[in-house]
């Protein structure tokens, strides 16, 4: 039986797999994950758990509907386990009733016995003869055994049982693995076989179809059904779950393959616990909607075998990591750039037999194996798990909004990344934020509250032609927005600008330096900082409060990807967000696009942007001042904005905020239009299609804009040629060259079909 359907029957709302979101939230900050953990446990503690409470009559969920803080902390009660040959047959049995007679007939209740006949190390859980009609029942206060019930149709009393003895309501059910059934089939029912002290056949979870999120069948399923947990030395765990009707569950584990290790020791419950939880953060991606519970508590029998056996060092060898998004992991380019593995990366282990087998990255299923699995080189660290994406917030919190994601196309995750809402200095670009650094003339130190409102004009507008680029809602001043548009669009307007030694042919290290392409200059907006006397919430502070718009990415329909959305009107002018990567000089951005087109794996799927606007105006920039973003393996959302050709919704404009330096500003994006709720945001990259040269792949583009650079013609090349700086470099004047030559190609076409069909009428005339 899947996680899924179990958690079902033993009445966990579907809906709280949602709550596994939490999950993705200890990840945010060192911190919080060791908290989350000892409170899990301490709260783990004090609770009743669903093997051994008081009270079975709800499904002991903790406050996320999950069955593991509860069920976990409890487990190394419910197996009470002592080591040595001897201790092995001291497991306790209790039974619970209703009523006079008892549920489990055969079997006095607070009675010991052994688990199992077998003189082995481990610790077999076994029950004596029972009625072949029963089944396995779960009981209150119990805490080291099954039980066997007769089912329904003795009538329950309501005589109470004596009060040391838990009463049990009306268990009716025991919830096993699919596979269980399949037993049923061949006669080999648990509920009719027979009780016999015969070893149980070889049996294991690796036998199972579907491994991941079944519970596996044990071998006590296919036994006589006295055994309750029949031990297999090859068989790590067992697990099972027995409900009522009221839905009282009990989850029952045990890690078989104890048996047999002389080196035996009982962990601690903390240990345990611990051992546990990290491995659980370490392996799943919480909250992905396919988290396994059945698998988790596997898990849990595996770190309490480690625990017990001492064999922490071996078993980092042998640990499995299931990660849920694992096919999109491998698929990435950024997570083999982390050095995670990567389709090369991946090597597969089975835990059963110790044995480990590449295969490159291909999953294996090993019907022999209890667990085989595709795991990477290394575990993941804390870094690279950050890289996981929480759906209901891929910002994993460090923005002011949450921003969930959603995938309505197929069972793809976003790419991971580290989201950082701040650029971030990869290595060698210069950049210093200091106040020092900045004039006082520059800043207004005499105001107060709201630039936007005082009736003497700010310094901090005199940038913008004395008027500030907001209005007071917070949009962009329509005339200062329609000239960033045409300055950025307009062939007739667009202003280029070249610099004497372009860093761009410089970081090339090519022998001959190549002119400056030039560069598209453009306007700028100047924000309200530190140094400035004005309130937080001065009106000419917008882009450094962050991200306000409810946006969401998505998986979009067109086979672009992902992409983002607004999920609100937006209004034209309004900032959406800010391109946000690692600042990277232009030799660091041309040594990744070395690497990049060097790789293995070419999708690369973030395209870097230059900030490159005002290089012109410095005689000769030092390598270190010219700088770029790259939001590949460190960004924000707008990495997930798509290209849209000329008329995207999107504009972005340079905003100046901490620095008065020119070599370094903030990009952002502001809605060039109104933008209705879920249409999709996006921007013109400024891609040349027909560039070969580009240093990143380009795209087949879909933006299905009626200006779409993309439409290949066999002209195009030629065209290019022809006009080929422009053509290198700027994509929108090319358009437009390309345009009317075609359109007067046509014209030309049909002058000359009118000409001829014109010679041929009069001749026929
Ligand atoms: C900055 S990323 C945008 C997010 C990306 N779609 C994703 O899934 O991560 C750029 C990549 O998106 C895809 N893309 C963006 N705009 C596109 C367009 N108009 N047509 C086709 N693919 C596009 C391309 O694969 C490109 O390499």
């Amino acid at each position: 039986m899947n996680a899924f359907r179990a958690m079902k029957a033993i009445g966990i709302n579907e809906d709280k797999g949602e709550n596994f979101t939490d999950e993705a939230e200890v990840h945010d900050e060192p911190e919080r994950p060791l908290k989350r953990l000892r409170s899990r446990s301490q709260e783990g503690q004090s609770s009743q758990s669903m093997m051994g409470g008081t009270s079975l009559r709800k499904p002991k969920l903790d406050d996320e509907g999950k069955l593991g803080a509860n069920s976990l902390q409890r487990s190394p009660d419910m197996m009470k386990l002592q080591p040595g040959p001897s201790d092995s047959q001291s497991t306790q049995v209790r039974h619970a009733y209703k009523g006079k007679e008892p549920l489990l007939p055969q079997v006095s209740p607070r009675e010991k016995r052994p688990i199992v006949e077998r003189p082995s190390h481990g610790v077999q859980f076994k029950d004596r003869e029972v009625d072949p009609d029963s089944v396995l029942i779960p009981k209150q206060k119990v805490v080291d055994s099954y039980a066997l019930i007769k089912p329904k149709d003795e009538p329950f009393t309501d005589d109470l049982p004596p009060d040391d003895v838990p009463r049990y309501e009306a268990p009716i059910a025991v919830i096993r693995p699919d596979s269980f059934s399949k037993e049923d089939i061949s006669g080999r029912s648990f509920l009719t076989g027979k009780t016999d002290d015969q070893e149980p056949p070889a049996s294991h979870f690796g036998t199972e179809e579907d491994r991941g999120d079944s519970v596996p069948a044990s071998s006590s399923s296919r036994r006589a059904n006295s055994e309750l947990a029949p031990v297999l030395e090859e068989s790590p765990a067992n697990l099972e779950i027995a409900s009522s009707s009221l839905g009282e569950v009990k989850i029952s584990l045990s890690c078989n393959s104890l048996l047999g290790r002389p080196n035996f020791h009982m962990p601690s419950q903390d240990e345990l616990l611990k051992s546990t939880q990290e491995k659980c953060l370490r392996s799943y991606k919480i909250f992905d909607p396919n988290f396994s519970v059945m698998q988790m508590l596997k898990d849990m029998c595996d770190c309490f075998l480690e625990l017990a056996t001492d064999s922490s060092r071996e078993s980092q060898e042998r640990l499995m990591n299931v990660i849920p998004s694992i096919s999109a992991l491998k698929r990435s380019a950024a997570y083999s750039a982390l050095g995670v593995g990567g389709v090369k990366g991946m090597r597969t282990h089975c835990s059963a037999n110790g044995s480990t087998e590449s295969n490159g990255g291909r999953e294996l299923r090993d019907p022999e194996s209890c667990s085989l699995v595709v795991v990477p080189q290394h575990q993941l660290t804390f870094e690279e798990l950050r890289s996981l994406h929480d759906f209901n917030d891929i910002t994993k919190g460090e923005e002011v909004i949450e921003i969930s994601w959603l995938n309505e196309i197929n069972n793809e995750c976003p790419p991971p990344f580290m989201y950082i809402p701040q650029n971030v200095v990869f290595q060698n670009a210069y950049l210093r934020f200091t106040l020092s650094q900045i004039n006082a003339e520059d800043c207004c130190s005499t105001c107060i509250g709201d630039c936007l409102s005082s009736t003497t004009i700010c310094v901090c507008a005199c940038e913008t032609g004395n008027e500030f680029a907001y209005t007071s809602e917070g949009l962009i001043r329509e005339d200062f927005l329609e000239e960033c548009i045409s300055m950025t669009r307009d062939p007739q307007r667009q202003c280029l600008s070249y610099c004497k030694a372009c860093p761009l042919e410089r970081s090339k290290n090519d022998e001959i330096l190549e002119p400056c392409k030039g560069h598209l200059k453009r306007k700028y907006i100047k924000e309200c900082w530190s140094k400035c006397a004005c309130h937080k919430r001065c009106g000419n502070r917008v882009v450094q409060r962050g991200i306000r718009c409810k946006l969401q990415v998505f998986f979009t329909p067109e086979g672009k990807g992902w992409g983002l959305r607004t999920l609100e009107k937006l209004p034209k002018g309004t900032f959406v967000c800010e391109y946000i990567g690692e600042i990277l000089t232009n030799k660091e951005l041309h040594e990744r696009n070395v690497q990049r087109t060097r790789g293995t794996n070419n999708e690369w799927h973030t395209y870097p942007v230059l900030l490159d606007a005002y290089w012109f105006l410095k005689g000769a920039l030092k390598e270190e001042e010219a700088l770029c973003l790259d939001a590949t393996f460190y960004g924000n959302v707008a990495r997930f904005i798509n290209h849209r050709c000329l008329d995207s919704n999107l504009i972005e404009i340079p905003v100046k905020v901490e620095t008065p330096d020119q070599h370094y500003y903030h990009l952002a994006f502001f809605t060039a239009r109104e933008v209705n709720a879920l249409e999709e945001l996006t921007w013109d990259y400024g891609l040349d299609f027909d560039d070969d040269d580009h240093p990143v792949e380009v795209f087949k583009c879909l933006c299905s804009s009626k200006f779409c650079r993309n439409m290949k013609r066999p002209n195009s090349k030629f065209i290019l040629k022809l006009y080929g700086p422009y053509g290198g470099q700027f994509g929108i004047f090319t358009f437009f060259l390309k345009v009317i030559i075609e359109f007067e190609l046509c014209m030309f076409c049909v002058c000359a079909i009118n000409f001829f069909m014109t010679v041929e009428y009069l001749s026929i005339g």
